[in-house]
């Protein structure tokens, strides 16, 4: 296909037809959007990536659109009236941005100079992941209520979401499917490594179609689960398992909205002093690396993006891959972990994680760079002067390469200069410690009275380092627009640490949410599993049978 594409050139936008999507790895392609959001990850392990990225046609005439108007004219490059009917399509936004207490849904806040927040917090989780799992769960409900139309009994589609977390995903993906017909949800969370609010989101819903399992092990182990699970034909057609975690393509999707929504509002806050066309740069807490590839995506449809900052805690593969080229589990030049230290207080675990005090991010691999890795091959073998066929099959052998070394050897590096400079010509990296995290949510609280949950804090911390190397190159005066993920009140042991000794700082006045108020008393339902996928297998399994016998 077609239209209006900045990727490959092409003609002009018509966008009567969806994009067709592929996997990373090669096996796969051709497929629709309705395909890809249901099965979620390829079969040969690669996550759907569109084939082309399209230009968004006059996209400065959006500056005054509601968050919903402008998500519908986002999606819509990607989702053809074909596929959903218009407006279907703007039903499934409306819905989903009407959970959020927001009217603005994503709103930008003047922090100081030229340094911006993104809330995005404002959903019924208080996390980033309620733009695309509220979204995602009305997709999911939508795509089956058309599926199983006039059919009863086992004829109909029964989608088992398999997801994992360290926190977030959990929380939002429960709240987005709760109680939907003809979806089981199963969330695998690290037991004993999530906030203890976090942990209560989960496990304090008790619809039947929700499974919380806490597994012994990490997030890395969860999400090896999940994939080991996509990757098993046996459970994948009889159970026909769908991802809610960002290698979901509509995650990632819902995501670039808010790129394109901060921006404008940014032009509206400053009439007159920003211009649309003017760049920005976007700072961005990152673990799986879902939040900033929506960026690059957005980038590459248009937007004016200056730069795009990964922000990474002490689990830093991907600064250490911007720095070297090196993509590895564990740092060559030392990490806590190797040494077996307790370096800066956080505690390293013999499997490589460190446990920090933004725990969302303590990810040992970030699954969607994979993506970002097809882009860049891509662009590199598009060099070469062949056909755009022989530049897509040369990105995703080089890709199936490249992740079968992290598979095997536990890394891949370093890349060719070319792909790694066209890395950098998008993104820059910094790794930012738990005490500096600490320091940057005491700063900003005595500077201007605003209380950043940990995440947000490591974002800002890099948008300030960010603004100060361009100011030391002698281009200062790009507005950094910072992305705050989680509302404080999620990670109350860090902000409290942070601010406990501040003056006046209280933290059920200051920071809790009343929605919060009395989780811990409510009842709750979790079972614990090893890290073991085959053991998860048949739980998935016979607990779905318990379900579609209470249904039928
Ligand atoms: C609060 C918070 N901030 C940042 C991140 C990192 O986002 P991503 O995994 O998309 O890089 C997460 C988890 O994904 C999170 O829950
Ligand atoms: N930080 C995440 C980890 C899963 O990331 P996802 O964006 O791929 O779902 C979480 O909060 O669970």
């Amino acid at each position: 296909m077609s239209n209006g594409v900045v990727a490959n050139g092409g003609p002009a936008p018509t966008h009567t037809a969806s994009q067709r999507y592929l996997s990373t790895r090669g096996s796969d392609s051709g497929l629709s959007f309705e395909d890809v959001v249901l099965k979620g990850l390829a079969s040969d392990g690669g996550l759907y990536i569109p084939e082309e990225i399209p230009a968004a046609p006059e996209w400065e005439s959006w500056k005054d659109l509601s968050f919903v108007d402008l998500a519908f004219n986002v999606l819509s490059l990607y989702i053809s009236p074909s596929e959903i009917p218009a407006d279907d399509l703007k039903d499934i936004i409306c819905r989903s941005y009407s959970t959020f207490r927001s009217d603005q849904v994503t709103p930008l806040i003047p922090l100081q100079d030229n340094l911006y927040l993104l809330e995005l917090f404002h959903g019924p989780t208080f996390a980033f992941k309620d733009v695309a799992l509220q979204f995602l769960g009305n997709l999911f409900e939508y795509f089956l209520v058309r599926r199983n139309e006039g059919k009863t009994g086992r004829d109909r589609y029964h989608l088992t979401v398999v997801g994992a977390t360290s926190g977030d995903t959990g929380s939002a993906a429960i709240y987005g499917l709760r109680g939907k017909k003809d979806v089981s949800v199963f969330m695998l969370h690290p037991k004993g490594r999530v906030s203890p609010i976090q942990e209560l989101q989960m496990t304090t819903v008790l619809d039947a179609n929700v499974h919380n399992l806490a597994v012994t092990g990490n997030f890395d182990n969860c999400q090896d689960i999940v994939k080991a699970l996509f990757a098993d034909p046996d459970i994948n057609s009889t159970h026909k398992l769908g991802a809610v975690n960002s290698i979901n393509w509509a995650r990632i999707l819902a995501q670039t909205v808010y790129y394109f929504h901060s921006y404008f509002s940014l032009a509206r806050q400053h009439p007159g002093a920003f211009q649309i066309g003017d760049k920005v740069r976007f700072a961005v807490p990152s673990g799986n690396f879902g939040d900033i590839l929506a960026g690059y995506f957005a980038h590459r449809m248009g937007l004016p993006v200056d730069r795009l900052v990964i922000a990474t805690n002490e689990n830093d593969i991907l600064d250490r891959f911007w720095k070297t080229g090196r993509y590895e589990k564990q740092s060559a030049y030392g990490s806590a972990a190797e040494g077996g230290l307790e370096a800066d207080g956080v505690k390293a675990h013999e499997d490589g994680v460190k446990e920090t005090l933004s725990p969302a991010m303590d990810i040992l691999v970030s699954s969607n760079f994979e993506r970002l890795l097809w882009f860049l091959a891509y662009e590199f073998a598009s060099s070469a002067g062949m056909d755009d066929e022989w530049n897509k099959k040369q990105a995703s052998q080089e890709v199936a390469r490249w992740l079968s070394h992290l598979k095997n050897k536990g890394g891949f590096g370093p890349v060719y200069k070319d792909v790694l400079e066209a890395a950098r010509r998008s993104f820059e990296s910094e790794r930012v410690s738990d005490q500096e995290t600490l320091d940057a949510i005491r700063a900003m609280y005595k500077d201007v009275g605003y209380v950043l949950d940990p995440h947000t804090a490591v974002g800002v911390e890099a948008a300030k380092r960010s603004a100060a190397r361009s100011a030391g190159d002698g281009v200062p005066g790009v507005p950094i627009i910072s992305l705050s993920t989680a509302h404080p009140a999620k990670f109350a042991g860090a902000v409290t640490l942070a601010l406990q000794d501040e003056d006046g700082f209280e933290f059920d006045s200051k920071v809790l949410p009343p929605e919060f108020v009395g989780l811990d008393r409510k009842e709750k339902r979790v079972r614990d599993v090893a890290n073991d996928w085959m053991a998860v297998r048949d739980l998935v399994k016979d607990e779905v049978e318990e379900e579609l016998k209470g249904q039928r």
